[in-house]
């Protein structure tokens, strides 16, 4: 047996610095338009590659979300199957992210996880494959294999590549699960933001359409909001629970971080349109 130990390997956040809703289709999914950024808030994970093709998974999230529904043994097992290797891994999760939050990090722990074991069993799938195996575990997965801030449209599987600034964020989570079901079923969600151009995107003002219905469902979103909102521009990302305010520097962030009232909690972070996770495997 092998037991060759790879370690730190990060799974980023993500922010939806803006996100319309075109529209919905016939099979009930939403036409959206979206741009992602990564933040550098990450999971980090360890792997043991094993010639028996066994897979494993240690992790504190166990008690919330069982091994078995985990993306990450979801992921693992998908590559395994798609390309045959007889090999299997034996992996550890530090989980530093909020779940539910609307920053993707279940998406991103199973992106890392297909990105590291392709380097690891030695799989060579390219990253269109890596993603398309990806998109069948979530739709936020293909942008985190990717590994550069996107523009996406359509479901979210179209992705342009973009330099979105790279910001400062406070980061609010407020403690509630915000289900993305039950946003994108409620009868009162906007949907009908017009389609425009990237271009006219970028330079349009930004905002999420998911935002005001969550705020008035969620009183801990819009607590967090109309605070944040008094010192920086900020808005929900994604789905919600988490909301972020936009900061210059650091120090700004932080200062607003020290008058943070003693019932929210958040964490500051740098906006990055490269992912980590890109970073780590050119270090390779
Ligand atoms: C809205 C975003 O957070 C933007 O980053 C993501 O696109 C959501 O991605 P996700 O959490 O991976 O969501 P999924 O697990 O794919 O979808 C959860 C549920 O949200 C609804 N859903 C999701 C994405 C979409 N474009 N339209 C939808 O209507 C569907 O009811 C779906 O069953
Ligand atoms: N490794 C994982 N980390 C987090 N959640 C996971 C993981 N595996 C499965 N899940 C399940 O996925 C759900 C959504 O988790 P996640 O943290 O990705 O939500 P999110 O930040 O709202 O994502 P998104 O922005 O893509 O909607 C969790 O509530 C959990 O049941």
């Amino acid at each position: 047996m092998t037991n060759n130990l790879s370690k730190g390997w990060p799974a980023p956040a993500k922010l939806n610095l803006f996100l319309h809703v075109n529209g919905r289709r016939p099979d009930g999914y939403h036409e959206l338009q979206t741009l992602f950024q990564f933040i550098d808030y990450c999971d980090y994970l360890d792997f043991a590659i094993n010639e028996q093709g066994t897979l494993t998974l240690h992790s504190e999230m166990e008690a919330v979300v069982a091994n078995s529904d985990n993306l990450i043994l979801k992921a693992a097992k998908s590559l395994q199957e798609y390309t045959g290797t007889p090999l299997g891994a034996e992996i550890w999760l530090n989980k530093k992210l909020p779940m539910g939050g609307g920053i993707g990090g279940g998406s991103s722990d199973a992106a890392t996880t297909l990105v590291a074991l392709n380097h690891l069993w030695q799989t060579h799938l390219p990253q269109e494959e890596l993603a398309q195996i990806g998109l069948s575990l979530g739709a936020d997965v293909p942008v985190f294999i990717n590994g550069f801030a996107a523009f996406a449209e359509g479901v979210g599987e179209k992705l342009i590549p973009v330099d979105a600034p790279e910001n400062w964020y406070l980061i609010l989570t407020p403690d509630v699960h915000v289900s993305t079901a039950e946003v994108f079923n409620d009868p009162q969600l906007p949907r009908d933001t017009p389609k425009l151009s990237m271009d006219d995107l970028m330079s349009s003002a930004w905002h999420n359409d998911c935002q005001q219905r969550v705020a008035e469902q969620y009183p801990q979103v819009a607590k967090a909001l109309a605070w944040l909102i008094e010192y920086a521009p900020s808005r929900m990302t994604g789905t919600g629970a988490c909301v972020f305010g936009i900061f210059d520097t650091r120090q700004q962030a932080e200062q607003v971080f020290a008058q943070l009232p003693a019932e929210l909690r958040g964490f500051i972070a740098k906006g990055t349109n490269k992912s980590p996770l890109v970073l780590r495997l050119e270090q390779r």
